[in-house]
């Protein structure tokens, strides 16, 4: 079952991605961050490749894309709140580009 990241875990988990250019949300507890790409192309292969981790480990993003950008919002619905999951799919995310 998911959790809800603790107080504890949060930092250690949160801080690496924060590096990458996560941020936290304001009035709610998610992370998001925009990628951005050479081309529509480039964003929607990206788009491509996440969406098949996504859906593999049934963990979906809240995402929009304009032209060359993606702007990715990570947040788990069935505990209203961040969990390893959001960090997972993010350490993902920053992997693939
Ligand atoms: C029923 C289904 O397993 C759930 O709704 C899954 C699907 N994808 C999900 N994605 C995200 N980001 N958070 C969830 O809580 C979630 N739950």
């Amino acid at each position: 079952m998911t959790e809800k990241l603790s107080e504890e875990t949060r930092g250690p988990l949160l801080k690496p991605l924060f590096d990458t250019g996560w941020e936290l949300v304001e009035g709610r507890d998610a992370i998001r961050k925009t990628f951005k790409f050479g081309d529509f192309v480039e964003a929607f292969a990206f788009m491509t490749k996440a969406a098949i981790w996504a859906e593999k480990w049934n963990h979906h993003p809240e995402w929009s894309n304009i032209y060359n950008k993606v702007t990715v919002l990570l947040t788990t619905h069935d505990v209203e709140g961040l969990s390893a999951l959001d960090a997972k799919l993010a350490r993902k995310m920053d992997g693939l580009i």
